[in-house]
């Protein structure tokens, strides 16, 4: 399909969450939450289990009803979207389908009970790699299989704007690497997605912007660079020496803030590599170590999301 022919009823394709919340008796599972994920670009939705990252998707699919705020796609409600399967492509959990089907009949079901044309199940089936399969019953599918069938289900209204929750669930390395590419090329196209995940490594390799929550409530948003960035110890420069007083005295001397870990390991923030290892030269302090230290997206969730990983 090409894009003249794409339903327009997804606008941009831009997603606004809007003071988002959900009580479920006495869980409040998503609190007040806002965020906006841009088109063009891979959003990876992060947070701990049970942080409320599935109730969120699942309002904005209007699958649950919020008690307060509203979650738009292009500027409308899902449920206002006049055509949802040609806007909106969902993959919430692994496939299911029945067992005895076919890849390519479980696709052609979906595309008749749409309205869309049965053509599109090969055309998505080719989508996700899974061509050769086409024929095989869905009861032999590997897991990674049945993630590729779910994308391609999502894929027959060529859909502006993805949503996917935890894909990466259970698939090996191979079926890692496919699906980030298949992500990452669907938003080189303009499009939108948004994807839910607690594996942070991944998502440093995945997504261009990240939006985290812990307890229901939005924690950081914004370029996956900038939030790395933004952390309060930010970039540091690790040093290990025989003489950490003397070394600790000169580098302080020059305005560097310089904590220990007391194992004879100096953290220097304040000053770069090169100059920590210029002032030690003029200390005439013996350097064992000297290396610059990058907090990774790892280490960004775990300060950022500490002590509200709680189970609700
Ligand atoms: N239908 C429900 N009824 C009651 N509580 C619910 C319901 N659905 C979710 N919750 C609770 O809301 C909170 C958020 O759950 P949610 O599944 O949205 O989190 P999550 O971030 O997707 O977690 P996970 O990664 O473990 O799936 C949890 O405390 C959960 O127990």
């Amino acid at each position: 399909m090409s894009d003249g022919q794409r339903s327009p009823s997804a606008g941009t394709g831009q997603i606004v969450v809007s003071g988002l919340t959900k009580q479920y008796n006495n869980v409040r599972a998503v609190d007040d939450l806002s965020f906006t994920v841009e088109p063009g670009r891979v959003t990876g939705f992060l947070g701990p289990n049970g942080a409320g990252k599935t109730t969120t998707l699942r309002m904005l699919l209007n699958l649950v009803t919020p008690t307060a705020g509203t979650a738009t796609i292009g500027g409308r409600r899902y449920a206002d979207l006049t055509d949802p399967l040609r806007s909106v492509g969902a993959v919430l959990e692994a496939s299911s389908a029945h067992k005895g089907r076919t890849g390519r009949n479980h696709l052609r079901v979906i595309c008749a009970a749409a309205g869309l044309p049965a053509s599109r199940a090969d055309e998505a089936l080719a989508l996700v790699g899974l061509t050769p399969a086409a024929n095989r019953k869905f009861k032999g599918y590997s897991l990674g299989m049945k993630q590729r069938l779910g994308i391609a289900a999502a894929m027959l209204g060529d859909p502006r704007v993805l949503i996917l929750d935890e894909p990466a669930n259970g698939l090996d390395p191979e079926g890692i690497r496919w699906m980030r590419g298949f992500l990452k090329g669907f938003a080189t196209e303009g499009r939108t997605v948004l994807v839910s995940s607690h594996l942070l490594s991944e998502m440093q390799l995945l997504a261009d912007d990240v939006v985290i929550i812990a307890a229901g409530k939005l924690v950081r948003q914004g370029p996956v660079e900038q939030v790395i960035g933004s952390m309060a110890h930010g970039v540091r420069v690790r040093v290990r020496t025989p003489q950490a007083a003397e070394l600790t005295a000169a580098l302080r001397e020059q305005a560097a803030t310089v904590d220990t870990d007391g194992h004879g390991v100096l953290l220097v923030s304040g000053m770069d590599a090169p100059t920590v290892g210029r002032t030690a030269l003029a200390a005439k302090v013996e350097l064992h170590e000297l290396t610059t230290e990058r907090p990774d997206l790892e280490g960004v969730f775990l300060e950022l999301t500490a002590g509200k990983a709680e189970i609700r």
